[in-house]
């Protein structure tokens, strides 16, 4: 494990991150201390180290004992599982998590094993080797688990726990005393001391892997039978590292920190502080130049800036001669690479010979390295379908076409609508953001693409806007991480177009759509569907699963998830 790693872990202390899975909320409602009624916590992502667990709990090993392995800690050590306090956590912390791990108190330190790792990458670990959990299995009895950042599974590590959640202990990364074949040195200088990276101390090949499986896990975890879907291999981003259009590195004004000494970066891992990062090796070369001239600046004026000001610096393509000129109508391939760091300035991203100008504060894809690929495989999932379902073969041209509209839900500046229109006769666009909204209009007429009609309103009130029959109709969806909503689910299956595709870059969220959809009837697998009291208007079945890595070096996988309508 390289220096930087073990110093950046040992002694940190983390923040609380609180996570009360929905099961226990009713059990823990009224149990504060003092017989206070303690808030209803929210369930967070850290759900994700739960569904680990039991992941782990099912796997071979401990096969025959399914269910989770959360245990609650006993009220005999003087603690209740979820109390947060904060930074004096790991005095408490670490006797009790030795103890519920079967050891001493005394234990602050411990060595555990790595099994698992969560879809964020974080390593399951116990004290148990996989040996002797299978003994512990046959014996009915549950590991106390913890969750390790930086590791890889098969690692013995040295850690030290911080804070107790549900099930499970955090703790910190002290040292590798066993290492996976599969860990290798980080390549940046930062990596286990900032939170933006999560798995940069394995191979890329290895990143796409883990990305794979974390796709078919969250789909298995939604629903038992989705297991059955056949994820491909993920698209690799053609720049592991240099990738990130946009920066925003934040920094965190204290009363007693002179100027100088400010922090300006990202988050600490596991932490409320930020960290000093003088360059991110995500960031493409021409944003990394922005990002120093950016920090530089900021510290030159660090009194105009408030308590937890964000700098932004994102990747532009500007006319060669004239960096302020009019982009319009310049072709995209005679445009050259610039960034803007004003939150109220312009970009204009390059997707291959398309265009698409936002403002710099506004959504837009992070990585224009993978763009093409990633537009071209909707378009070219699009084109496929139509030539299948219009039967006719190797004919693509447009009145052969079955799927003659499609309708881009949650559009953005209008990204997949303008980069498919040239496929359709009418393209409709929803999108929440009056600005974003504008911005397709304006990019649709800027590339002219003038069948798409961009139109302001929350996704699900296309439907009754389409203008064509749903047989003759595709449908996109790209909703933000959350995922979309029963009430635009069910109004989408109501519709019933032909195709769908559902772009997810909350993956988890995107499998418990897909469940909400089955559970509705409007999935079939294997050509069966779930018993339900009114059959849908539609039934679909799933005809490609395809992750793409617009994140290398983090977790975050995009997914794009098929779906034909049943005739
Ligand atoms: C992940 S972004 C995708 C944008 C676009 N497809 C792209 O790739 O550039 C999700 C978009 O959904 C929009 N959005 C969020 N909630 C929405 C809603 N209820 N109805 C319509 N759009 C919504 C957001 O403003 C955001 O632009």
């Amino acid at each position: 494990m390289p220096e930087h790693v073990q110093s950046a872990v040992s002694g940190s202390k983390r923040e609380a991150s609180p996570a009360v899975p929905e099961k226990k909320r009713a059990k823990t409602e009224n149990k504060g201390r003092g017989g206070k009624k303690r808030p209803v916590r929210k369930a967070n992502s850290d759900e994700t180290m739960l569904d680990a667990i039991e992941l782990l709990m099912r796997n071979a090993w401990l096969d025959g004992h399914p269910g989770s392995a959360a245990q609650t800690v006993p009220e005999s050590f003087g603690w209740t599982a979820g109390d947060n306090k904060g930074e004096t956590e790991f005095c408490r912390t670490a006797p009790i998590a030795a103890k519920l791990a079967g050891g001493e108190p005394s234990e602050c330190e411990l060595e555990v094993y790595v099994h698992e790792l969560t879809e964020r990458g974080v390593g399951v670990a116990t004290r148990e080797s996989p040996a002797e959990l299978r003994v512990m299995a046959e014996d009915g009895r549950r590991p106390w688990a913890f969750q390790v950042p930086f590791t890889l599974r098969g690692e013995k590590v040295r850690i030290r726990s911080v804070r107790h959640e549900w099930g499970y202990t955090q703790a910190d990364l002290l040292g590798v005393l066993e290492q996976s074949p599969l860990r290798i040195d980080a390549p940046c200088k930062y990596f286990g001391q900032c939170s933006g990276c999560q798995l940069q101390h394995t191979s890329y090949n290895e990143q796409l892997a883990f990305k794979r499986e974390m796709v078919s896990r969250a789909l298995m975890q939604a629903n038992p039978l989705f297991a059955q879907f056949a994820v491909a291999q993920v698209i690799q981003s053609p720049l592991p590292f240099g990738y990130r259009t946009k920066l925003t590195p934040h920094f965190d004004i204290r009363k007693d920190t002179p100027p100088d000494q400010v922090a300006i970066g990202f988050a600490m891992a596991g932490q409320r502080r930020v960290l000093d990062i003088e360059d991110c090796m995500i960031g493409t070369d021409t944003v990394r130049t922005g990002a120093k001239k950016a920090r530089d600046n900021a510290r030159s004026k660090m009194d105009t800036y408030k308590r937890g000001a964000t700098l932004l610096i994102r990747e532009t393509n500007v006319p060669k001669d004239d960096p302020n000129g009019d982009v319009t109508d310049i072709p995209a391939s005679e445009l050259v690479k610039d960034y803007v760091v004003d939150h109220k300035g312009w970009v204009t991203d390059v997707v291959k010979d398309l265009k698409f100008r936002y403002p710099a504060s506004s959504f837009f894809q992070n990585n224009a390295s993978i763009l093409p690929a990633f537009t071209g495989y909707v378009r070219d999932e699009l084109r496929k379908w139509n030539e299948i379902l219009s039967g006719s073969g190797s004919d693509s041209s447009q009145n052969a076409r079955v799927l003659s509209h499609l309708v881009d839900a949650y559009c953005g500046s209008g990204l997949f609508g303008i980069a498919c229109h040239a496929d359709f006769e009418k393209v409709v666009g929803i999108e929440i953001s009056n600005e974003s909204i504008s911005c397709a209009n304006n990019n649709a007429k800027m590339n002219g693409a003038d069948n798409c009609d961009f139109l302001l309103g929350d996704a699900s009130k296309i439907f009754d806007k389409v203008g064509a029959s749903p047989s003759n109709t595709a449908v996109i969806i790209d909703p933000p991480r959350k995922g979309s909503n029963p009430d635009f689910l069910d109004q989408l299956v109501a519709y019933g177009p032909r195709v769908i595709i559902y772009i997810a870059c909350g993956v988890p969220a995107q499998a418990r759509d897909l469940k909400h959809m089955h559970s509705q009837g409007a999935i079939s697998i294997d050509g069966q569907t779930a018993p339900v009291g009114t059959k849908p208007a539609s039934v679909y079945r799933v005809a490609g699963v395809q992750p793409f890595d617009l994140f290398p070096q983090t977790y975050h996988v995009e997914n794009i998830v098929t779906l034909v309508r049943e005739d």
